[in-house]
């Protein structure tokens, strides 16, 4: 089981982060919310901000706990654990993926994720969560 933690990132907008994996990686052209595999003995808070900083050069204050879904994709299974996020700094660069978009939570389905985040888009979908 591979642990992969995603920031649901939030501007001063109150618009998600969502970022498109590349042609070569695992899920190209699907959308995701950006992260990325945790390390040894690293805490999700400690991974999401090193893989912010380093695949989009941007600070983030990941501030609370959002959710875990175990998908199988067949070859290998993921453990993705989701955690919201409050941009603090930063211009995008992107360096790790090949399209970024700020949406509102209302536009997530216009978008087609990774199946592992399909669960967390669902709840973001929800006015009333
Ligand atoms: N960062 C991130 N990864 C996700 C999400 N949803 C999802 O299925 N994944 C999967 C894709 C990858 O199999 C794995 C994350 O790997 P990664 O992208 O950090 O690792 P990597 O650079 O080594 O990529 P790769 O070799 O697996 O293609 O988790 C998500 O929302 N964010």
């Amino acid at each position: 089981m591979i642990e992969v933690a995603a920031a649901i990132i939030h501007n001063a907008e109150g618009q998600i982060l969502i970022a498109r994996r590349r042609e070569g990686k695992s899920q190209a052209g699907l959308w995701e919310f950006p992260g990325g595999k945790l390390e040894d003995g690293e805490e999700v808070p400690d991974c999401l901000r090193r893989e912010l900083m380093e695949e989009m050069s941007i600070v983030i204050h990941p501030y609370a706990a959002f959710g875990v879904n175990e998908h199988d994709y067949g070859g290998f299974k993921i453990r993705l654990i989701a955690w919201k996020a409050e941009l603090l700094e930063g211009q995008i660069r992107l360096s790790d993926h090949d399209a970024f978009r700020w949406v509102a939570a209302n536009e997530l389905d216009a978008f087609a994720f990774a199946p592992a985040d399909l669960p967390f888009v669902h709840r973001l979908l929800d006015p009333l969560q």
